[in-house]
């Protein structure tokens, strides 16, 4: 088991620079199964887990991968599998993404059921509904989903009864490769869907209208491999931006796209939050003291799901009462039991949270209950007294590119740890820590490397250093 530990009480100040969405990234690796000829290179393409799991299930079902400095090349001229296998979609709800691209192009599905996680049930009947209007036969039992199509997806008009993220990029990557044309109303309207639609049209596809309601895609006979650069991630833009806040610092989040960012710079204004919006990224100076506000989530442009725990952790601190209203995922509260931990003063009545904010917040030994949850816990042990531990930290590492190293870099008191049972070999990569005595380039780092690359007897792609801690990531054998 890894744990951070977090010393509150530093002020962040310097530069942090933005990796490429997680949400974008997972949605564009599946759609590269489309192309039938070509190579697809995708940059900014983040090394987080969930990464490594899509990397895993596009190589089970015959694609070429090879990962190297940020960037994925993928080539799938032949698809030799139509089923994904269980442990990688259990692991990663993204993973059902690949339902799309395999029924437009070689007409046939067998996937499992993704699996429900700490945030709510998560039904895919949407994406089910638009498949069967496409002229996909469904079938369900045992837990998987069986789907062929007789010659080719034939064009629908599609309405969503909720804006379903997941059931937009399924479905307008299904349609991209149909007979005719398809219209998906009431879709969703999120960057990256629109980051989606560019690539697919980049490999030649023709969809029109992505961040709107409304998305048009015209099938086309046969998509080829495209290159394409990732969106940068608003979310891991978001928390840093609130940890900039939560410590009165001083920090520029280069590469962080405002456009994408509006409802969190609005609140972080409307909270006292001084924001600076240029090309290349946005300035957060965080004050003295914060004024409490009332957030509630909704679908892009409304306040994002993914941001709410980290919004939480800003309104402890700040002057008043504020009420956090989560409409998108029916359980996503779950980070409240860890921050009252931390000596929070928060009461939960259905689908609102009422933050009395103003009490001063204690280092604690507190669990990351899924991604966004631990990211918020980080930023609370940011500005809270003492030490926190943070354990949980694979929900973290599913969204994050090295946390502990960048808020680090600004200052953060901060470190991981790898305790002594640390596993060292992960189902889809081979992850081995070695402590190391400091963040500077050393003779362990190598032997770490070393020891990786023995005991896989495959190439290590990427190292990530933590200021304690060296992960090494090594190509699964699939590559
Ligand atoms: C990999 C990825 O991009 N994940 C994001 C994506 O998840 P994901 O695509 O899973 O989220 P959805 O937009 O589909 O879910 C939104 C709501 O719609 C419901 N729903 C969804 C599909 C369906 O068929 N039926 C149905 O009822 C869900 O239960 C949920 O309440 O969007 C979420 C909402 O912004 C974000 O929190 C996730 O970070
Ligand atoms: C909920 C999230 O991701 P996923 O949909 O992959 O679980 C998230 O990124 O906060």
């Amino acid at each position: 088991m890894t744990k951070i530990i977090v010393r509150g009480g530093q002020r962040l100040s310097g530069t942090v620079r933005v990796s490429g969405a997680k949400n974008a990234v997972l949605p564009i690796l599946a759609a590269s199964l489309l192309a039938t000829e070509g190579d697809s290179v995708i940059c900014d393409v983040p090394l987080l887990d969930d990464v490594m799991t899509i990397q895993s299930v596009l190589a089970s079902l015959g694609a070429q991968l090879t990962y190297n400095n940020e960037t994925m090349r993928i080539s799938a001229p032949i698809i030799h599998s139509c089923e994904a296998p269980y442990e990688l979609i259990r692991k990663m709800r993204a993973s059902f993404l690949v339902m799309g691209p395999l029924l437009a192009r070689i007409g046939k599905v067998r996937i499992s059921l993704p699996g429900g996680c700490a945030i709510g049930t998560r039904p895919i009947d949407q994406h089910l509904k638009g498949f069967e209007a496409m002229g996909a036969e469904i079938t369900l039992g045992h837990g998987f989903i069986e789907a062929s199509v007789k010659d080719r997806l034939k064009g629908a008009k599609i309405y969503l009864d909720v804006a379903s993220v997941g059931a937009t990029e399924n479905i307008m990557m299904a349609a991209a490769l149909a007979n005719g044309t398809t219209t998906i109303e009431n879709a969703a309207k999120e960057p990256e869907i629109v980051d989606l639609a560019n690539y697919i049209n980049a490999m030649g596809g023709k969809v029109r209208g992505a961040g709107t309601g409304m998305i048009r895609i015209e099938g086309v006979e046969r998509l080829s491999g495209a290159r394409h650069n990732v969106i940068p991630d608003r979310v891991e833009a978001g928390t840093y931006m609130i940890a900039s806040a939560i410590t009165g610092g001083d920090v520029f989040v280069e590469g962080a796209i405002a456009d994408h960012l509006m409802p969190v710079i609005s609140k972080l204004q409307e909270m006292g939050v001084e924001i600076v919006e240029s090309d290349n990224g946005i300035h957060v100076k965080g004050p003295h003291s914060l004024k409490g506000v009332d957030v509630k989530t909704l679908p892009h442009p409304g306040f994002p799901t993914d941001m709410q725990s980290q919004m939480m952790a800003l309104l402890l601190v700040s002057e008043g009462t504020s009420v956090v209203t989560e409409t998108v995922f029916e359980n996503r509260f779950m980070h409240v039991e860890e921050f009252q931990k931390m000596n929070a003063n928060i009461k939960v009545d259905g689908r609102s949270a009422i933050v009395t904010g103003g009490v001063p917040l204690s280092g604690a030994k507190v669990t990351a209950t899924d991604l966004r949850a631990g990211a918020a816990l980080i930023c609370a042990a940011l500005r809270a007294d003492g030490e926190t531990e943070v354990t949980g930290l694979h929900h973290v590492d599913r969204g994050y590119v090295d946390i502990t190293g960048k808020l680090a870099a600004l200052g953060a008191d901060i470190r991981r740890v790898a305790l002594d049972d640390e596993p060292v070999l992960a189902s889809t990569s081979v992850q081995i820590q070695q402590h190391a005595e400091s963040a500077q380039p050393n003779p362990q780092v190598a032997a770490a490397k070393a020891a990786a690359v023995a005991a896989s007897s495959e190439p290590v792609v990427a190292f990530k250093r933590d200021k304690e801690a060296v992960v090494l990531k090594v190509q699964p054998t699939w590559a």
